[in-house]
């Protein structure tokens, strides 16, 4: 009898085909899983490489919406904005960041006025505002925490005046998430929804994005604010405090170094969780891949699955664009 012969339980039954393996994967991305992070920047007709971002651009406004449409036409659905601030506009109070006629506000009406469906997120941080390329005022080389929750918090207004959907506060001060929620709903923006950096850390991987805003801190480090990465207790807090404050939407940041945070967060708040699979992370892989060293589609779609594995509901990644063309060609 060959019957029962070892071993008679095979998983490998359940990966012998594409179809089988399409059809018991746990996970699934899809473009609309996706937040893409988009910079503009002041000018015409212009679009500039970041050195340290291979086929990452900052463009300027007319541009951007040339390339909205591209993201639009892979099934993006959501956006995240970052506007480069010019130098002459930096002071220590972030005071351009509330100018309804400044980059953002333009960049977001423009794009809302030609993309209604699209979702429209901004960033809110004085750090490409400030003269000291910090998130918050300074004040005897230290980073005033309420001061700058003030200004923060018409930050979001303003953007919301703007017609953002979401705002979505990278700062790390204590408390603006409840003040943002207040303004919000005070000034008739009880729509306006609010994704918290609730757990973003002081991490090195940040580099090319503060390359591509010219936004690195003139002195000192940002760990008086961002959290310790020995930490993930503290992640929990974080984000649980958003989730109370009011915030619609949580974040984990950097994306790969904090896999456990990911799960950790996910299973400790009922609202939606995201990851920020940063610049550093992409930077990576184009390098490796760069040298042949990495095969970048692989690899990309195996770190997004991987997020969404840990327990990340949506993902802002600058891969998002060629990703999207994967999972369209895909089907
Ligand atoms: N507060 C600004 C901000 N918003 C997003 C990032 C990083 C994004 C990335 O690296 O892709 C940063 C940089 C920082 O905190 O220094
Ligand atoms: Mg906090």
């Amino acid at each position: 009898m060959t019957h029962g012969q070892f071993p008679y339980i095979r998983g490998r039954r359940l990966r012998a085909s594409g179809a089988i393996r399409d059809m018991v994967a746990e996970h699934n991305l899809k473009p609309a899983d996706f937040i893409a992070p988009v910079f503009v920047m002041e000018g015409e007709n212009e679009k500039v490489e970041i050195p340290s971002m291979p086929d990452y651009y900052r463009y300027t406004l007319d541009l951007l919406l040339e390339e909205v449409q591209e993201l639009k036409n892979v099934g993006i659905r959501s956006l995240v904005i970052f506007a480069k601030v010019p130098k002459n506009k930096k002071d220590n109070k972030g005071t351009e960041a509330l100018n309804s006629e400044g980059l953002m506000q333009r960049a977001v009406r423009a794009i809302k006025e030609q993309f209604p469906e699209m979702l429209v997120m901004t960033d809110i941080a004085m750090d490409p505002y400030s003269s000291y390329g910090h998130d918050g005022i300074v004040e005897d080389g230290k980073i005033l925490n309420d001061e700058s929750v003030e200004v923060l918090t018409k930050m979001a207004v303003s953007h919301a005046e703007a017609g953002a959907d979401m705002v979505a506060p990278s700062d790390m001060m204590d408390g603006r998430i409840g003040s943002m929620r207040q303004a919000l709903d005070e000034q008739g923006f009880n729509h306006t929804g609010i994704m918290a950096y609730s757990a973003k850390y002081a991490s090195a991987y940040y580099g090319p994005f503060r390359d591509a805003l010219d936004s690195a801190p003139g002195f000192g480090d940002k760990k008086t604010y961002q959290m310790d990465p020995a930490n993930v207790q503290e992640a929990i807090k974080e984000a649980q405090l958003d989730e109370q404050e009011g915030a619609d939407i949580v974040m984990v940041k950097p994306g790969l170094p904090y896999m456990d945070v990911i799960r950790a967060v996910k299973e400790n708040v009922s609202v939606p969780v995201s990851v920020y699979n940063v610049s550093g992370e992409y930077a990576m892989l184009k390098a490796a891949a760069e040298k042949g060293w990495l095969d970048e589609e692989q690899v990309m779609v195996e770190t997004l699955v991987g997020f969404k594995r840990a327990g990340a509901d949506l993902i802002a990644t600058y891969f998002a664009k060629a990703a999207s063309k994967i999972l369209k060609n895909k089907l």
